[in-house]
C-alpha cells in the first residue's frame, strides 16, 4: 500500500437507483500516469471527485487511501497532498490571469513575495507571461487550461486529478499538454488522469482502466489492453504474382487479396510469430516486397469493451 499514490478497493457510488460505481478498484503507483477511459456517463468525473473529496462514496464503499491518507478519516490531510483541475475550471474570467494565480497563493497562505514568485514561475512555464495582465476571458480555450493547471501547481501538488484536460483543444494545445503532464510526471508528480481520447491515454499513461457499467471492464498497459482485442495481422505485399503464388501455398490461413497481391496472417506481432512467417517463406524461398505489422488500436480495445462486445477471457493475473 505505502509505494501507491492511490489506492482503492470496492469503491461504490449510487444516485438513487443509479449505481455510477458498482465497486471499482484503484491502484496507482507514486511518479505514474493512470488514465480512467470510459464513454459519457461511464462514472469517470463522480470517481474523481470521490478521490478528490468533493463528494462521499457510499457507506458500503471499500477503503481508499490517497497519498497515504485515509479519504473517510482524514480528508483534509488528503487536500493537502492533491490538485483537481478539470471540467469545472477554478479560472476566473473577470479578473486576470495573473490574479487568479495570486488568489491562489493567498489561498495557500503563501506570503506575497512567495506567492509573486510562484504566480511569475508558473506563468512563465506555461507560457502565459504575455497574457498575465489581462482578463482570463480573453483566454483561448488552451490558454485557460494552462492557467487552470497553472493554478493547481501553486499548492505543489503530488498527486494531480486531471478530468478530461484537453476536451476540445485543438491538436497542438493539446500535445502541449501533453507535454506539461510528461514534464510534472518527471518531476515525481502522480497523475489520474480521465480522458475520452484514446490516443491521450495511449501516448501518457503507464496505465488504463477502462469503465463501463461501473465496473473496471480492463486494466493494463496499452499494449496489455491492444492484445485482448483479436485483430492483429501481418500484411505481405508482392509485386511478382508468381511469388505471390507460391507465398499463398506457402503459409496457412492467410486472408488473399489477388488484385493487391497481398496477404494478411492473423498474427499479434510477436517477435515469434514474425520469425515462423519469415522462416516459412525463406523455405519456399519467397520474398515480400513489403511486411506490415497491423496491431489493434486502442480505439478497437474502447469500442469492444464498452460496446458489448464479446472479447476473449482476460488472463487477469497477467493484467492486474
Ligand atoms: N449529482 C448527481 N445526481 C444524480 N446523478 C448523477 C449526479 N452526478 C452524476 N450523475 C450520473 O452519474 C453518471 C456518471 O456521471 P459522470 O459525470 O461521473 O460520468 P463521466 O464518465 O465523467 O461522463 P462524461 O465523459 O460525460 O463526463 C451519469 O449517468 C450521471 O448522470
Amino acid at each position: 500500500m505505502t509505494n501507491l499514490a492511490i489506492a482503492a478497493n470496492g469503491l461504490r457510488k449510487s444516485y438513487g437507483d443509479k449505481v455510477v460505481l458498482d465497486g471499482v478498484d484503484f491502484a496507482v503507483p507514486h511518479g505514474t500516469i493512470f488514465s480512467l477511459l470510459g464513454p459519457n456517463g461511464a462514472g469517470k468525473t463522480t470517481a474523481v471527485k470521490i478521490l478528490s473529496t468533493l463528494i462521499s462514496p457510499d457507506p458500503t464503499s471499500g477503503p481508499v487511501r490517497v497519498g497515504g491518507h485515509d479519504l473517510a478519516a482524514d480528508p483534509r490531510a488528503v487536500r493537502t497532498t492533491i490538485g483537481v483541475t478539470g471540467q469545472f475550471s477554478a479560472v476566473d474570467g473577470l479578473i486576470t490571469g495573473a490574479e487568479n494565480m495570486l488568489l491562489m497563493a493567498d489561498l495557500h497562505h503563501l506570503s506575497k513575495r512567495d506567492g509573486q514568485r510562484t504566480t511569475t514561475e508558473l506563468l512563465e512555464r506555461f507560457d502565459l507571461t504575455d497574457a498575465a495582465g489581462k482578463p482570463a476571458s480573453t483566454y483561448s480555450g488552451g490558454m485557460k487550461r494552462r492557467l487552470d493547471l497553472a493554478m493547481t501547481l501553486v499548492g505543489n501538488p503530488r498527486i494531480i486529478f486531471l478530468d478530461e484536460p484537453t476536451t476540445g483543444l485543438d491538436p497542438r494545445s493539446r500535445h502541449n499538454m501533453w507535454q506539461i503532464i510528461r514534464e510534472l510526471v518527471a518531476d515525481g508528480v502522480t497523475v489520474f488522469l480521465t480522458t475520452q481520447y484514446l490516443e491521450e491515454a495511449d501516448q501518457l499513461a503507464d496505465r488504463i482502466a477502462v469503465l463501463n457499467d461501473g465496473r473496471i471492464a480492463a486494466e493494463g498497459t496499452a499494449a496489455e489492453l491492444k492484445r485482448l482485442i483479436p485483430g492483429g495481422h501481418v500484411q505481405l505485399r508482392f509485386e511478382d504474382p508468381a511469388a505471390y503464388a507460391r507465398a499463398t501455398s506457402a503459409l496457412r490461413d492467410t486472408v488473399r487479396d489477388d488484385q493487391a497481391l497481398t496477404l494478411q496472417i492473423p498474427s499479434g506481432g510477436t517477435q515469434r510469430e514474425l520469425r515462423a512467417i519469415l522462416d516459412r517463406l525463406d523455405d519456399a524461398d519467397v520474398h515480400a516486397d513489403a511486411l506490415t505489422v497491423h496491431t489493434p488500436d486502442l480505439d478497437d480495445v474502447f469500442f469492444a469493451l464498452t460496446g458489448g462486445a464479446r472479447i476473449p477471457t482476460q488472463p487477469k493475473e497477467a493484467l492486474r
